[in-house]
């Protein structure tokens, strides 16, 4: 077996059927098909779940009707260097560029760690980006940002404003990201979608790699 590798963060919250989804989605859940101790010659799940399960990418067909799906999505959104960014806002707000005035910005993915969301609890009233926020980042060279929480919207947001924003500057997302126990600075990303054709998000196995 190989070392068990060195200098890395998983971001990913493990997937169980407590990991919490948004409400009316599809909850994780398997159900084994055949089982070694029952006889079986192998055991074998089948999984069925919201794709916007924990560390996951949205697609722009989540919310664009003719949006590109995650299959068709470039993969260079997905890996490389990434700046964790811890921010300490209110609950049930939104993070401002104001907000991170006094942050460099030193790499093209973005990754904040607001601290308002338990994933195997879920409250309603988690930390958001804002549309201006995404623009800033954007003309700062950033093409993807990533937040620990359920969504780059508030709960209660009908028109996805960041969603939004977001997709008019070809940016990508990560949502459900388990960031807590990561330091901030600069690391190397690597969360690879699924190649799901058609499809409006993936789950990621999200890690970090210290540079
Ligand atoms: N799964 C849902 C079910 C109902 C309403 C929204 C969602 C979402 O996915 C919201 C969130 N913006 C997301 O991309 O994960
Ligand atoms: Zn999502
Ligand atoms: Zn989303």
């Amino acid at each position: 077996m190989a070392d068990k590798v060195k200098n890395v963060y998983d971001i990913t919250p493990p997937i169980t059927s407590r990991l919490c989804v948004w409400s009316g989605d599809t909850s994780f859940s398997s159900e084994t098909l055949c089982h070694l101790n029952q006889g079986g010659s192998v055991t074998l799940t089948t999984i069925h779940t919201t794709v916007h399960l924990g560390a996951h990418a949205d697609a722009p067909m989540h919310y664009q009707n003719i949006g590109e799906t995650i299959g068709e999505r470039d993969i260079s959104y997905y890996i490389g260097d990434c700046q964790v960014i811890h921010v300490e806002i209110q609950r049930g707000k939104f993070i401002t560029p104001e907000d991170i005035k006094g942050v460099e910005i030193l790499a093209e993915r973005i990754l904040f760690a607001t601290n308002t969301f338990n994933e195997n609890n879920w409250n309603d009233n988690f930390v958001a980006l804002s549309p201006e926020l995404v623009e800033e980042l954007s003309s700062k060279g950033v093409i993807l940002v990533g937040i620990d929480t359920p969504s780059v919207d508030l709960m209660n947001s009908k028109d996805l404003p960041v969603h939004k924003a977001i997709l008019a500057k070809d940016m990508a997302i990560l949502e459900g990201l388990l960031l807590r126990d990561v330091p901030e600075g600069k690391y190397e990303l690597i969360a690879l979608p699924l190649k799901l054709m058609g499809v409006d998000a993936s789950p990621v196995r999200a890690i970090l790699r210290k540079l």
